[in-house]
């Protein structure tokens, strides 16, 4: 038998343990999480808090019972304090009252994924200022909502979390105030051609926008409750709480000293999920992931991924060598019927990976001028200006045409060029799209 330690129970180390329990009968897994709950789905935060679902139950999709059914040694509430890495040792402390223990791993996979990153600005720790990622902060959220004098929300960062936050809390009868360092919504994801549409959304939806306004005090009142959020130049802004949304971290406590780092503390993992320490992987959030867009190790903090590279780890693990294909971060919103989806690099991102880039856009209706329910679609394809391979894609639309995203996705991986995409065959039925469909068109016109 060979014993694999898993610290962190969440996406990335539920898809590690599934692939070693389910593949590898001579694996001995055991887990560890400090959480008193694990699966969580992240994403329906903002449809519970906002009532777009009935209620949470639905948003976790294993169990503790699960795992242990499955023969795995599984600590919920249990926080590992140190790994004695030359000895091989998990050192962990069990936050129920429990006596300390320690295993000793022949393989140790960290999955510890991330943390919100807090804004350093002073009054950041007075009551009433909320992060959301655990689902215990989406319940705090939720509280908060529900009293009659919590009336004015202030969100910090405009990106997926601060979006579909903001939406929830408007859809709750609250005042939103969505600020944002950059001076667009959604950057890290979408040129403003595309950013701009959002933007309308919120508004015409009654979201009050403060872009390119940096936050910098909170002020509280003498229960030390926030009541102020004041911007860099000097404006000020009643509000009632304040949830903070300006991205995640990694979480690399446990091996910080000890294994080799990408510049924003993500462990560094090769194509099979390994580690600058040979008997170490490290998976989702809290490790680097290859982008084929940019053709370099990146850090993209995504369930999709983290399921992704678990799976991955656990093979490598298990015994079955296996090389991670790269990603393209792909990625969607759905707001008050606005669907924004995009993978690859943007024009607007390219620069930072050093490529340069040239762009296609095309805007018609989704189906022919005949058909009812029709609504527009606008597409931008971005390509690298030698090679001509596509590095982007972006859509916006009221209709569902998320699953574009995905060939585009495939394209990336693939380098097929502009010139190839234009000429790919894709069918014809006025339910779906016209003729002279928006994915040959926006290719077609690229220069
Ligand atoms: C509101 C919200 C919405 C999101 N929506 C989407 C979406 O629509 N699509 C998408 O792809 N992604 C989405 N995400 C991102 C997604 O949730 C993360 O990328 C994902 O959770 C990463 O999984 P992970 O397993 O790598 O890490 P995490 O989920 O961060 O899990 C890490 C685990 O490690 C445990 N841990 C850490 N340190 C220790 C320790 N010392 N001892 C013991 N245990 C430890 C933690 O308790 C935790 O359970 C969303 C995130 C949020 C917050
Ligand atoms: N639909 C989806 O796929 C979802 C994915 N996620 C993922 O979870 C992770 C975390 O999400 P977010 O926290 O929303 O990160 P994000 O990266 O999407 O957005 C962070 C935003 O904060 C802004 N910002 C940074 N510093 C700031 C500051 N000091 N003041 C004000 N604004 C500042 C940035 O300009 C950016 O718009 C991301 O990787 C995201 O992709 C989260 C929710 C939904």
């Amino acid at each position: 038998m060979s014993r694999t330690v898993i610290i962190g129970a969440n996406h990335a180390g539920i898809a590690a343990a599934n692939t070693l329990l389910d593949n590898y009968k001579d694996q001995e897994v055991v887990m560890i999480d400090r959480n008193s709950n694990l699966s969580y789905l992240g994403c329906g935060t903002a449809l519970w808090v906002g009532r777009q679902i009935d209620d949470y139950h639905g948003l976790f999709y294993t169990s503790e019972e699960e795992f242990a059914k499955k023969g795995a040694d599984i600590h919920m509430q249990t926080e590992v304090s140190h790994i004695d890495f030359d000895k091989k040792v998990v050192y962990a402390h069990p936050l129920d009252g429990k006596e300390d223990f320690e295993v000793s791993y022949d393989h140790l996979l960290l999955t510890t994924g991330s943390r919100p990153i807090s804004p350093n600005v002073p009054g950041k720790d007075l009551d009433g200022i909320h992060f959301l990622k655990l689902f215990q902060e989406g319940q705090a959220v939720d509280k908060e909502l529900a009293k009659e004098d919590v009336n004015t929300v202030a969100v910090i960062g405009a990106g997926y979390i601060g979006v579909e936050v903001a939406e929830a809390a408007k859809r709750r009868g609250k005042k939103v105030l969505l600020f944002d360092a950059a001076k667009t919504c959604l950057a890290n994801y979408y040129d403003p051609e595309f950013s701009s549409l959002m933007e309308e959304n919120l508004k015409e939806h009654g979201l009050e926008l403060h872009f390119g306004e940096l936050v910098s005090e909170y002020k509280g009142d003498a229960n030390g409750r926030v009541n102020q959020v004041v911007t860099k130049d000097g404006n000020s802004f009643d509000v009632d709480m304040v949830i903070n949304a300006i991205g995640f971290g990694p979480n690399n406590v446990l091996g910080k000293d000890h294994l080799e780092l990408f510049a924003n503390g993500a462990y560094k993992v090769d194509k099979h999920q390994q580690t600058s320490d040979p008997a170490v992987y490290a998976a989702g959030d809290c490790a680097t992931i290859y982008s084929n867009a940019a053709d370099a190790d990146t850090y993209i903090a995504l369930a999709s991924n983290a399921v992704r590279s678990g799976i991955l780890a656990g093979h490598n693990i298990g015994g079955t060598p296996l090389e991670a294909i790269g990603v393209q971060g792909s990625n969607g919103i759905s707001i008050f019927g606005l669907n924004l989806v995009s993978t690859g690099l943007s024009v607007q991102s390219a620069p930072k990976f050093g490529i340069e880039v040239q762009y296609s856009d095309f805007e018609d209706l989704q189906k022919p001028g005949f058909m009812k329910n029709n609504d527009k679609v606008k597409i931008r394809l971005v390509y690298e200006k030698s090679s001509r391979r596509l590095v982007g894609a972006q859509l916006a639309s009221k209709a569902d045409i998320s699953m574009a995203v995905h060939m585009f996705s495939l394209a990336i991986q693939e380098h097929v060029t502009i010139d190839k995409l234009s000429l790919l065959d894709i069918f014809f039925l006025p339910h779906f799209n016209q003729p002279y469909n928006y994915i040959t068109m926006a290719a077609l016109n690229a220069k």
